[in-house]
């Protein structure tokens, strides 16, 4: 929790002005129970219309001047708050950007949602209501007894019987509560997951009928964070009413020994009064305290967990001095190169050699799991390598800028993602500054202009959330087309031409190999149609390199390849 308070450093005279506004406020509410004992003393006692008006007058002036701090006092905390909250966001926000993909894996999408979300609300709750209990609260109980103390000592004892009662009994209760809000995040990122594996697998869940058994895993992870809530609920229900007992208690109490003590003339009617406001505030003071003790705990949670994003460095780190290349051609060189996911007992890749040059298309092949797409996640840098390197125009990756690297590549993933916006702006997503030729040049090149233009707004057509009103081959030739209108030196397609028929996946291959004769390109395919043609195929059986050369030497000299060759095409198309 200390360790969040460095944001609000920024918010420093914002603070010291919190800390003046309700200091002011605390005095005057504490000054207001005294100038009433004087009214009641000296005017209504004795009937005294001219000194009630004058102390009256006060008493509004007071009141008046206490609620002006009271509003400036919550205006300053509230921006205060809300400011660092938004600040924290950012922080965590840029902090995830830069995670490489194991981090990712590693925290779980999930979470990250909930602590960018929710975690950051209860940290800037926290600070909000803190800033003004905290500071008012101590005041007010420490003032309160002293005003109390000066008004009767002797009946301050009640005081001292009530207070400790008061305390054991909210240290009590505290201990039951707070690890039940420790816990109310960790159920809340369980409602998360599942409801976010709901809403992006919808689809899965409908054509396996798993919609009653999806429903119940959603209504157990709700139902465990509602009954946390309710035992929550439950507990702090029980504190008000107690508290209210107490503090009625405690005014007969006053009444009782301060009746007393006014029939035998030790104290007066207006000092018994203002000894119960007194008694009143202190009492809300600790009960606002407690209520911060009951936050504490769940905002010091939410607040690990926040640092936790925070403190993690990423594994992948632009270098103190990068080099970039002069050239750039996009020339592609893995040495030696192997990788292996964290946790995995096995490489995913083992001792991966291969040249790739511009002006040259490279196909990757092999079976599913065989490690194509692995390869290629090394040349934008999204994993770093465990032996061996990969050289992007004779520079190791890890010794370049990762925005430098990734300038120079044009990614096209295997699953299209595309953003919520027009067909042109999901284009120019590749090149922000693209005009409009570029823009209808690459979605033809990319076979896509045909479908944009039969499209009700063409190129200004909407794009959904996740190109849901596109199909799935739309998608890729519009990631395609993102990619093209770079320029890059390099392509990387993984199985990107999977949901096309094979007359568009040829006419695409065909615009693609007069639009990159500059560039080096690399495609991960599993049809040997799309791969065929290639200056150099590479063929991956099990994370390591089988085979490397052109189909027709292929053919003769690996197994492997005239496998997934036969499985696909007839004995003539072979010939
Ligand atoms: N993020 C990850 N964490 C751990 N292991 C992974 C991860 N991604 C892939 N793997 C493992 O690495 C191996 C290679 O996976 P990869 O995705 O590179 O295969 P692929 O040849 O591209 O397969 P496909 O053709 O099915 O896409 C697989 O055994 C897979 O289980």
């Amino acid at each position: 929790m200390v360790k969040i308070f460095r944001f609000l450093k920024p918010y420093i005279w914002n603070l010291f002005w919190v800390i003046v506004f309700l200091f002011a406020q605390a005095i005057a509410e504490l000054y207001l129970p005294t100038l009433m004992s004087e009214v009641v003393n000296n005017g209504m006692m004795k009937g005294d219309t001219g000194y009630i008006w004058k102390y009256g007058s006060y008493m509004l002036l007071v009141a008046l001047g206490s609620s002006f701090c009271s509003i400036v006092g919550s205006y300053l905390s509230s921006i205060t708050g809300m400011g660092c909250g938004r600040d924290i966001r950012d922080s965590v926000f840029s902090r995830v950007e830069s995670y490489s993909l194991n981090e990712f894996d590693k925290i779980g999408t999930a979470s990250l949602i909930t602590r960018t979300t929710n975690d950051i609300i209860q940290v800037q709750t926290l600070l909000v209501m803190g800033l003004r209990f905290m500071v008012f609260a101590p005041i007010m109980c420490v003032g309160g007894i002293i005003m109390a103390y000066s008004k009767d000592k002797q009946l301050t004892l009640i005081l001292a019987v009530v207070l400790p009662v008061m305390l054991i009994l909210i240290g009590t209760l505290a201990t039951v509560i707070v690890p039940l809000f420790k816990a109310m995040q960790i159920k809340l990122d369980k409602v998360n997951l599942v409801l976010r594996e709901n809403l992006t697998g919808i689809r899965v869940i409908r054509a396996f009928n798993r919609l009653a058994s999806e429903n119940q895993r959603f209504e157990a992870a709700n139902r465990d964070l509602t009954d946390n809530a309710i035992r929550v609920n439950k507990i702090m229900a029980l504190i008000q009413p107690a508290m209210i007992i107490i503090m009625n208690l405690t005014s007969i109490a006053i009444i009782w020994f301060g009746g007393h003590r006014i029939s035998q003339n030790i104290m007066q009617v207006g000092d018994m009064m203002a000894f119960i406001q007194y008694a009143m505030q202190v009492m809300f003071s600790i009960i606002m305290v407690t209520i911060m003790f009951v936050m504490v705990p769940r905002a010091q949670a939410s607040a690990a967990r926040i640092n936790e994003v925070l403190e993690v460095e990423p594994g992948i780190k632009d270098p103190p001095e990068s080099i970039m290349s002069d050239s750039q051609r996009g020339h592609v060189e893995f040495r030696d190169v192997t990788f292996s996911y964290p946790g995995a007992e096995l490489p995913a890749i083992s001792n991966i050699s291969f040249n790739a040059s511009p002006g040259e298309v490279t196909a990757i092949i092999g079976g599913t799991g065989s490690g194509k797409s692995t390869l290629i996640n090394l040349i934008p840098r999204f994993y770093d390598v465990d032996s061996g390197s990969v050289l992007v125009d004779g520079v190791d990756v890890r010794q370049m800028n990762q925005k430098d690297l990734r300038a120079k590549i044009g990614f096209v993933p295997q699953t299209p993602v595309l953003f919520s916006g027009t067909v042109a702006e999901n284009i120019r997503y590749g090149k922000a500054d693209a005009t409009d030729e570029e823009i209808t040049h690459a979605a033809e090149v990319a076979q896509a202009s045909e479908f944009i233009t039969a499209l009700k707004d063409g190129y200004e057509s909407m794009i959904a959330q996740g190109g849901t009103n596109l199909s799935g081959g739309q998608k890729q030739r519009l990631s395609i087309a993102r990619a093209l209108v770079r320029k890059p030196g390099i392509y990387i397609l993984d199985d990107s031409f999977s949901a096309l028929d094979f007359k568009t996946d040829a006419r695409l291959r065909a615009g693609l190999k007069k639009e990159t004769t500059t560039s080096t390109v690399i495609i991960v395919a599993q049809r040997v149609g799309t791969v065929m043609d290639a200056d150099r195929i590479i063929v991956l059986d099990e994370g390591r390199i089988v085979g490397m050369g052109r189909h027709k030497e292929l053919i003769v000299s690996c197994n492997v390849y005239r496998e997934i060759v036969s499985s696909q095409l007839s004995e003539e198309e072979i010939a």
